[in-house]
């Protein structure tokens, strides 16, 4: 039975497949010979991450195929209502990376924050001379504590997002389409814990009164989410992270925004033409920028491919 983990799989999915008599194929075949591969290695399930498209034509071309396999959230790579109407099993890991991009829209948040992102592109070329001058840059950095962070999509990385924030002394406010409220569990190392409720509000209340904004949707079917319009509701000097997708964000509102002061900064995680941001966006003094890499820690990944391994051995009634 032979398994082909087309954008990587943590070893922990290859050994517990492995143990239940799986192969595991990690080679990383390009788009346009996956049909062709698929076919003549007999391929009974497909995993992918978010860089392989599962298109109509991976679908109808491959009849092997039994179950494909999201590792990970977002499932925009891959036709779901097609591949099921072909009474194909789709499966994802819905929650396996939740704290893991909860922990990269802060370490976005604290890079813009203190400048990060510029002063480590500028430190190796200063001589002496200048280092006062670079120093005085950076002197005007903003603390997070008591602050008003703006959750867009308090689903279940949204909330992570609100429990950490919780924990830096932050006050929450949340929109969602379909959440109302959300009971926050805030737990400390030494097991304690307290639960916060947070009410969400409309979208327009959340951007008008933020000091930073997060975005955390689905990506979205009717074009961006927030762009110039959005944009000039916001605070003046808001700061905003984008760590759900590409198209949520509409990038030359963006950079126009950063460029007349309206936005401080910005985190972005996830571009419109990944893998390779546009150069307005690259060489951005006001941008941290990190490539697609929120569920890309070592615990996120270990729990994904557990949790494929577990899916597809159920599926195929393997015990
Ligand atoms: N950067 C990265 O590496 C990662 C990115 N993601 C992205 O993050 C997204 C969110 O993931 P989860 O929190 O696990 O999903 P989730 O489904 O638990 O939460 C999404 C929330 O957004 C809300 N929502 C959808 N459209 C909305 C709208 N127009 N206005 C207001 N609320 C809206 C939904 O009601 C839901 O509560 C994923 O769909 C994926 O695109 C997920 C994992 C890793
Ligand atoms: O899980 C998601 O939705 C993600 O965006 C993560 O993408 P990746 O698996 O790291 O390519």
């Amino acid at each position: 039975m032979k398994v082909l983990a087309n954008d990587g799989l943590d070893q922990s999915g290859i050994d517990a497949l492995a143990e239940k008599g799986f192969e595991v194929i990690t080679a990383k075949v390009p788009q346009e010979f996956l049909v062709d591969y698929i076919n003549e290695h007999k391929i009974r399930a497909l995993l992918v991450r978010s860089a392989t498209q599962v298109r109509k034509d991976i679908i109808d071309g491959c009849p092997t195929i039994e179950i494909i396999g999201r590792g990970g959230v977002g499932m925009d790579n891959i036709d779901v209502d097609y591949a099921r109407e072909k009474g194909i099993h789709v499966i994802n890991t819905p929650s396996a990376s939740s704290e893991s991009v909860a922990e990269l829209v802060f370490a976005h948040l604290f890079s813009g924050a203190r400048f990060l992102q510029d002063s480590n592109r500028k430190m190796p070329l200063v001589g002496d001379t200048e280092f006062a001058g670079l120093k005085k840059a950076y002197t005007a950095g903003i603390e997070l504590r008591g602050k008003t962070i703006g959750i867009v999509g308090m689903g279940r990385i949204g909330q992570e997002v609100a429990r950490i924030a919780l924990g830096l002394g932050m006050r929450v406010v949340a929109a969602d389409n379909n959440v109302g409220r959300a009971s926050i569990k805030v737990k400390f190392y030494n097991n304690q814990f307290i639960n916060v409720d947070i009410e969400t509000e409309p979208l327009q209340d959340v951007l008008k009164h933020s000091d930073f904004i997060t975005l955390h949707v689905p990506a979205q079917k009717d074009g961006y989410m927030i762009g110039k319009n959005e944009f000039d509701i916001m605070k003046d000097g808001v700061a905003i992270v984008n760590c759900s997708r590409g198209g949520v964000i509409d990038e030359s509102a963006l950079i126009d925004a950063l460029d007349s002061g309206k936005v401080k900064f910005a985190g972005l995680d996830v571009f419109i033409n990944e893998p390779t941001p546009s150069k307005e966006i690259l060489n951005h003094s006001k941008i941290s920028l990190t490539p697609h890499t929120g569920a890309s820690t070592l615990e996120a990944q270990d729990r994904i491919g557990l949790s494929l391994a577990d899916q597809i051995s159920s599926i195929l009634q393997i015990q």
